[in-house]
């Protein structure tokens, strides 16, 4: 339903130099985590853009809110929305952490100053230190806190945890977990890390070459796609149904299942043993779904 997204996006069309990115219609559900998950140059960083506004679609509509994103700066919609690009800004270089909190503090009428100093010491970030100082890591943290110290109804991140230590990025997904007690909060985090997606996610958006392939709850998916060993030949499990592929190997046939419940009760039906059942990663989903598409072959999920 329209007023249960937090993000929805009708028809949006943007036209870079190698891709066309579109036509997208997404609708991203409120008080939730989707994580964005695609291949290089996928789009996933022009969609954190142009919900932005910094990036500007030649068609279609993008709502947050309830409200359309316009071409103009929108205060009071950005107020409500936490971002953390790609790339940190080169201009604020010659800052230090908490001039560039002052400054970014004036824009945000729920400012928390007491949540950004505990996490700034929470993450041991030098306040007076000039950024362009900070390690890549540091500056990854900072750009976090700043994001969240507004208390936002909506979290942006794209790929907020490139270059942090592993302790930190633990520490990271924690607060991630705490900043959503609220349940009203959402996140849209773009990321290829699949440990990530994993803890915080509830809903996966996998795109690619600029189009979505497909919008998942998780726990569903990874219920969905699993893969049964059988004997045989490949050749004989083509059209079975629930399937995405089977894969002939030396010792059986591999069969991926993109609807596991289907495909198991065929099997049982025809009295076709199982050798070995497991779940399937992220990555192989991932890449199976863009054989799919390539191959024209819609998913039934
Ligand atoms: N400023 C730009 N001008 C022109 N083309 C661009 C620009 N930014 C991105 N593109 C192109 O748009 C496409 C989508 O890029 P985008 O950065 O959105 O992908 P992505 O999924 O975020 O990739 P990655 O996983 O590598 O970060 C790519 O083909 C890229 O070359």
């Amino acid at each position: 339903m329209e007023e249960n997204n937090v993000i929805t996006l009708q028809d949006i069309v943007k036209t870079r130099e190698n891709i066309k990115i579109g036509p997208l219609n997404i609708h991203i559900p409120q008080g939730c985590v989707t994580a964005i998950v695609g291949t290089n140059g996928s789009g996933k960083t022009t969609l954190l853009s142009m919900c932005m506004g910094f990036v500007h679609p030649e068609q279609g509509s993008i709502t947050i809110f309830q409200e359309k994103v316009q071409p103009e700066y929108d205060a009071a919609l950005k107020a409500r929305i936490g971002f953390v690009g790609e790339h940190p800004n080169p201009d604020d270089s010659d800052l230090t952490a908490d001039q560039l909190a002052s400054f970014t503090a004036q824009w945000y009428p729920k400012w928390d100053w007491q949540f950004y100093q505990h996490y700034m010491a929470k993450y041991e970030i030098p306040p007076k230190q000039k950024l362009s100082k900070l390690s890549k890591g540091m500056r990854r943290k900072l750009d976090l806190i700043i994001a969240m110290s507004p208390q936002p109804e909506l979290l942006l991140l794209d790929e907020p945890s490139s270059g942090l230590d592993p302790l930190s990025w633990r520490m990271m997904i924690e607060d991630m977990h705490r900043y959503l007690q609220d349940g009203q909060r959402s996140i849209v985090i773009a990321t290829h890390i699949i440990e990530e997606v994993k803890r915080l996610a509830d809903y996966i958006l996998f795109m690619n070459k600029g189009q979505v392939l497909q919008m998942v709850e998780k726990d569903a998916m990874f219920d969905a796609w699993k893969e049964f060993l059988v004997d045989g030949d490949a050749a004989d499990y083509d059209r079975i149904p629930g399937l995405a592929k089977a894969i002939q190997e030396r010792y059986g046939v591999r069969l991926i299942a993109k609807d596991a419940a289907q495909l198991e009760a065929f099997l049982q039906e025809n009295d076709i043993p199982t050798l070995q059942t497991k779940g399937l990663e992220l990555d192989d989903i991932l890449a199976y779904l863009i054989e799919l598409n390539n191959e024209g072959r819609a998913t039934n999920r």
